[in-house]
């Protein structure tokens, strides 16, 4: 099978009662197609046209879109391909009315259902049918398929082969569309849902359900395994305006951190990079499969209506502008029928006897009765994601049915008395000694030239040149760097230098100096390419990112920040966001640095246009210039250009407050621009 790109519907919702009705966002039709149309909050003058095959306006009903472009996806499911849609957008844009819907509006996922059973039973298929359901809530994933008080957090593991899947999940057999409505009823009530200032029952996890479909061709002993998953993610939330307490912050902070990873996978696919941070949150990893995988995949951007939305849809349209051109590799995942596989043939009736799922004996047999009951035993189960099996047209070695179950009850890599994390911390650590290793060699060979260079210069006149070696401490690791400083270098300064403690960077950060500059990248950048050598002898594919601590990855977030604000000054606007985007791969739940900085360049880049920071970041820029020594800075917080809104990843306008101070500060705030009162960070926190 060839490539497919992720297929984009983007969904204008109504305005709700309570919400000013504006037409700030618009969906329009142009000979070319539709296409969604946002005023540029910087110049009204101007607007922004996103032309998606697909373009739902506040008119669209649920039918319309189910029809157009999840049902085709039905067909593709029984020929045993893996298909995911996921609902994107801002909170209360309408995600779960899209997925869910109501009893008068049914969504796609009671849609998808119905038609699955719909054509599993009109074509009298040998079929059989399960769902799995999920959530990640603060990067944990939870079964939605048992008791909530004793739902336990479950681990995302890889098998031999590197297919990702949640062990313990548990797979229910459907035998029918009311199995299935009553399962999903119970499940939603378990759901992560608060309310906040903007939707009263807001979803506070990621949902994933899964429909898993086994169609048994029994001329050509054959079982076609596909999937459908339904991805119902949690909003991203700008907390000024859901009027977020403490705990709902926390939540908030988990969603925008696991919508920032994926927006950061979206980049590296993109990109056509080397290393995807998957790994980076539980969602991305169990999404793996639908990004730049084997499945093929539906997009639904759900944008809210009016200015108060308008950041938010063009943050959302350019997540989705990016997610196009990713390329999935579909494969048909069939595999030999084996005797005990083969279900009973389908009837056209609503009580299916679709029990035989490759499962064990116990759980196959299952009915409907059992739900309210005890649970079957939670062996482990493929989750709907990653494990898929692959027939002769795959390109990937993946194991048939029986034997993935096989996997997973006996897992082949991971003992099981290990917890996730600390496989990770072991594979991190692993890596890290590694690393530390080959540096501690490089170290002693450069230690060793520094003394032969020392002893010529003491023989001879005085160089017009000296190396020195510096030594970056990150906790864990010394890296060794030799670096070239002019003669008039003192050797305060210098020795300075030698005995930085963990604060390499800071003294860099602080030049202005255009060699400092450079000699900051050069640092950078050969950090960067020693972790690989290392990382590539010790053939693992972890970033840098992954193995340093947290205030190590601060900091270097911080340095490549500082660079990319060098770079925009320099009107150099393409640099500046590659810059900016390393920054996000070290501080990925840095929702501002996104929004604020990553966004806006991009649109002046692809605009032909100047990026300008507003007049307010550009007078606290001076401001803080204006002030010196690190003492003062540490007695009087502050914040520079791209400031604390990139560090500490909070939201930090209103658009409320907005509005209420006039349009200008609206435009700002949608902007994404500095509100006139910040929360002020110490600067040591950045540090
Ligand atoms: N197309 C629509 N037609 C009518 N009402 C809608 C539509 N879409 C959304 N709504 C309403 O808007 C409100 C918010 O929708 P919903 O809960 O689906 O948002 P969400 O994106 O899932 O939010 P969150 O991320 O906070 O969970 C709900 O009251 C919902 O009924």
């Amino acid at each position: 099978m060839s490539y497919s790109r992720v297929k984009i519907a983007a969904r204008l919702r109504p305005a709700i009662p309570g919400e000013i009705h504006d037409n700030a966002i618009r969906v329009l039709h142009s000979d070319a197609g539709p296409y969604i149309d946002v005023d540029n909050p910087r110049d009204p003058s101007q607007t922004f046209k996103y032309p998606f095959s697909s373009c739902y306006d506040q008119s669209s009903s649920q039918d319309q879109i189910f029809d157009r472009d999840v049902k085709p996806l039905i067909e593709v499911v029984f020929s045993g391909v893996t298909a995911t849609v996921f609902a994107y957008g801002v909170t209360s844009s309408g995600k779960t009315h899209t997925m869910q819907g109501n009893t008068q509006h049914p969504g796609i996922i009671p849609r998808a259902v119905e038609e699955i059973f719909r054509r599993a039973a009109s074509t009298g298929l040998h079929a059989s049918i399960a769902a799995s359901y999920m959530e990640i809530y603060k990067d944990e994933v939870y079964d939605l398929l048992v008791d909530r008080e004793t739902a336990a957090k479950l681990p995302v593991r890889e098998n031999e082969v590197g297919q990702v899947f949640v062990a313990n999940l548990s797979m229910l057999p459907l035998d029918s569309l009311q199995d299935f409505h009553k399962i999903f009823l119970r499940a939603n009530k378990q759901r992560s849902v608060s309310s906040t200032n903007l939707n009263s029952v807001s979803s506070r996890s990621h949902a994933i359900l899964t429909i898993h479909v086994n169609v048994i061709d029994p001329v050509a002993n054959m079982t076609l395994a596909g999937k459908l998953n339904l991805v119902d993610l949690a909003g991203s939330e700008n907390n000024k305006l859901t009027g977020n307490d403490a705990t709902r912050m926390a939540e908030s902070a988990a969603i925008n951190k696991s919508l920032s990873v994926l927006g950061q996978v979206v980049h590296a696919l993109n990109q056509g990079a080397s290393r995807i941070p998957y790994r980076n949150s539980k969602l991305t990893r169990i999404l793996q499969d639908a990004l730049g995988g084997s499945s093929i995949g539906l997009l639904i951007c759900n944008l809210a209506p009016g200015t108060r939305f308008r950041q938010d849809t063009l943050n959302t349209l350019n997540f989705a502008v990016r997610t196009k051109n990713i390329q999935n590799k579909p494969v048909v995942n069939q595999q030999a029928t084996t005797a005990a596989a083969l279900p009973k043939p389908i009837q056209l009736s609503t009580s299916f006897t679709l029990t035989s799922f490759n499962q064990p004996s116990s759980a196959a047999t299952a009915g409907p009765s059992r739900l309210p009951g005890p649970r079957p035993s939670r062996v482990p189960r493929p989750s709907g994601f990653g494990l898929d099996h692959v027939g002769g047209r795959s390109s990937l070695p993946l194991p048939p049915v029986a034997e993935a179950i096989k996997i997973e009850e006996k897992p082949p890599v991971v003992p099981a008395h290990l917890t996730e994390e600390e496989i990770n911390a072991r594979i991190a650590k692993a890596v890290e000694r590694e690393v530390a290793r080959r540096l501690e060699e490089e170290r002693e060979r450069l230690r060793r030239e520094e003394e032969e260079r020392a002893a010529n210069l003491s023989a001879g006149s005085s160089a017009s040149a000296s190396r020195n070696h510096h030594v970056i401490t990150d906790g864990s690791t010394n890296i060794s760097i030799n670096t070239t400083q002019e003669d008039n270098s003192t050797s305060s300064s210098s020795s300075a230098l030698e005995s930085l403690p963990s604060g390499m960077l800071t003294p860099l950060l602080k030049s202005k100096a255009g060699a400092s500059e450079d000699e900051l990248k050069r640092r950078l950048d050969e950090l960067e390419a020693r972790f690989e050598r290392a990382n590539k002898a010790a053939s693992t594919a972890l970033h840098l990112a992954d193995v340093l601590s947290p205030i190590s990855k601060k900091k270097t977030g911080r340095a490549y920040v500082a660079l990319a604000r060098s770079q925009s000054q320099k009107n150099n606007l393409e640099v500046a966001l590659e810059l900016y985007r390393k920054a996000e791969t070290y501080v990925p739940d840095n929702v501002k640095l996104r929004e604020s900085r990553i966004i806006e360049i991009e649109w002046a880049v692809k605009n032909n246009r100047p990026f300008n920071p507003s007049p307010k970041k550009r007078r606290r820029a001076a401001q803080s210039k204006s002030k010196s020594g690190r003492s003062k800075r540490k007695a009087t917080p502050s914040r520079d250009q791209d400031g604390d809104a990139e560090e500490s990843g909070k939201e930090n306008f209103s658009g409320d407050e907005a509005l209420s101070a006039g349009k200008r500060k609206v435009e700002d705030a949608e902007a994404g621009t500095p509100p006139r009162k910040r929360r002020l960070v110490k600067i040591e926190e950045l540090a």
